[in-house]
């Protein structure tokens, strides 16, 4: 399988706080991976560091062949790694259309674009909003901007920060098959979620931070069934938050 993201050796450090210690691992095209871990492990802050807006200290990431440490995150973007937002934040008084278009001019005219929103905004289950002010969307149809925002950009790894995050069962299940479907299409997506549940269903393999550190990584069940990842994190979330 060829890789399509391989991290090595990442770091980076606030102040005394090491969010980032020696993070390493590859990815190969087409997988899905989920990455969990307790609040403050360090999983915004890889994404983050993922997609530029934050430069590691040490170690390097490639995409594909292409090392994308030090880039900014529209280079990063352009190069087929983007993420989505944790907090959504769209420009209220414009169109859905356009708020998804303005992502797409990073690699489209405006026509094209035009056109790409259009396609991103069918994918997620939102052509017949397109029109409307995204300000007036309600909270679950925002985050399907924000991933159809995403998917403009024409990612080959797509990472998803919480997308899940206030949306009932039903519509967890929508984007838990939209999520495939991406995947179906050869985007590769990395997924930081809380709901462990979806994530042990939707993920072919997890990684776990700790600390900053890579504590395992495997499949859902091997994860699962860590007794150093049950010690750290599982035993307690599975119970409070499945
Ligand atoms: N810009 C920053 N400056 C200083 N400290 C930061 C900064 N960003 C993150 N941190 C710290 O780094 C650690 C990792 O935070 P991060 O948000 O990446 O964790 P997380 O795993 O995403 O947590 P959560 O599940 O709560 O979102 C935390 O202790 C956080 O306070």
């Amino acid at each position: 399988m060829m890789t399509i993201l391989d991290v090595r050796g990442v770091s980076r450090r606030f102040g005394g706080l090491q969010a980032l210690s020696d993070v390493t691992f590859s990815v190969p095209k087409g997988q899905i991976v989920g990455l969990i871990g307790p609040n403050g492990a360090g999983k915004t802050t890889f994404f983050s560091t993922l997609v530029g807006l934050i430069k590691p200290d040490s170690g390097s990431i490639k995409l594909g062949d292409t090392s994308v440490v030090g880039l900014k995150p529209h280079k990063v973007a352009a190069l087929g790694m983007t993420k989505t937002f944790q907090n959504v934040a769209l420009f209220a008084e414009s169109s859905v259309l356009d708020n998804v278009l303005t992502a797409g001019l990073l690699r489209h005219d405006v026509a094209t674009a035009r056109e790409q929103a259009m396609i991103c905004l069918d994918r997620v289950g939102l052509k017949s909003v397109a029109h409307k002010l995204a300000g007036n969307l309600s909270f679950p149809e925002r985050a399907r901007v924000e991933l159809a925002r995403a998917l403009c950009t024409g990612p080959k790894v797509l990472l998803l920060d919480e997308v899940m995050a206030a949306l009932n069962p039903v519509e967890m299940q929508e984007i838990m098959d939209l999520i495939r479907s991406l995947r179906d299409d050869g985007i590769t997506l990395l997924v930081v979620e809380h709901h462990m549940r979806a994530i042990m269903t939707i993920c072919d393999r997890i990684l776990v931070l700790n600390f900053g550190r890579l504590l395992a990584d495997g499949t859902p069940q091997q994860v699962a069934n860590d007794p150093v990842v049950v010690e750290a994190y599982l035993g307690r979330s599975m119970e409070a938050k499945s």
